[in-house]
């Protein structure tokens, strides 16, 4: 008798951890992953390599057509990257422009983890298990700081958290498919707890999920 395939939905805002626990979840299960911000940050990237308008919606949905290549570049994870990922993140035209290739994704046999704003919601409705990572803003700041300054960047934690604050607004208040729990989705506040911590408790809500 044919298994349906495990899908987990992880979403949440900036920072929160739910890539940490999206990929720990997909190591776990034995699953595939995609971290969709990747997908509008290699618009981003895309858009500002050939010095395309970011507020224009056309500009961006060029701008969509050629970021395979981009997908591994290093300056991906840039917060300049990041903060015009989430302004073009916002054109109707970018999102469908890229539904296609994460619904394949979610859609495989195999199953999958996804984490992004919006995979509970519009990109896999069905998931089996729909998990809203957050945590206090403060924290993601400090968490995001350590992050960058780990990696060498010369970043200040105030403008960090400006930053956030910034793309929160931007992501929760856009019409298109905006950043919100899913009606079924579960939330997990990692604020006070460990990447491990915030990983155990993602596996034993998914477990809920999965045997109810
Ligand atoms: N529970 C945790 N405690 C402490 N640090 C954490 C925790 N979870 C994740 N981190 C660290 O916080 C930073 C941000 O985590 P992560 O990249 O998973 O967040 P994200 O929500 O996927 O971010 P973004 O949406 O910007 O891609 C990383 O450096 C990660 O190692
Ligand atoms: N499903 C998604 C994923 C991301 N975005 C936008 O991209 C920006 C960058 O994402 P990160 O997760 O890498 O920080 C983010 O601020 C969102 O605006 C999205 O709209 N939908």
């Amino acid at each position: 008798m044919a298994t349906t395939p495990l899908v987990i939905a992880v979403d949440g805002p900036a920072a929160s951890g739910k890539g940490t626990v999206a990929r720990g979840l997909a190591q776990h299960y034995g699953l595939p992953h995609l971290d969709t911000g990747k997908l509008y940050r290699a618009v981003a990237l895309s858009l500002l390599r050939w010095g395309g308008d970011p507020e224009s919606e056309f500009a961006a949905l060029r701008a969509c057509e050629d970021i395979s290549s981009l997908m591994d570049d290093p300056e991906l994870k840039s917060e300049m990257v990041g903060g015009i990922a989430s302004r073009v993140s916002a054109y109707p035209a970018v999102r469908a422009a890229l539904l296609e290739r994460q619904r394949e994704f979610a859609g495989s046999p195999a199953g999958a983890v996804l984490d992004g704003r919006d995979i509970g919601t519009v990109i896999a409705p069905d998931a089996t298990a729909k998990l809203f990572v957050t945590a206090g803003i403060e924290e993601r700041a400090r968490r995001r700081h350590a992050e960058l300054t780990g990696a060498g960047l010369p970043v200040h934690l105030e403008d960090i958290l400006i930053d956030l604050r910034a793309r929160d607004e931007r992501d929760s208040h856009r019409s298109a498919a905006p950043l919100e729990m899913a009606a079924d989705a579960l939330l997990l506040d990692t604020s006070s707890m460990s990447a491990d911590e915030a990983l155990s408790e993602a596996i034993r809500l998914v477990e809920g999920r999965r045997r109810p």
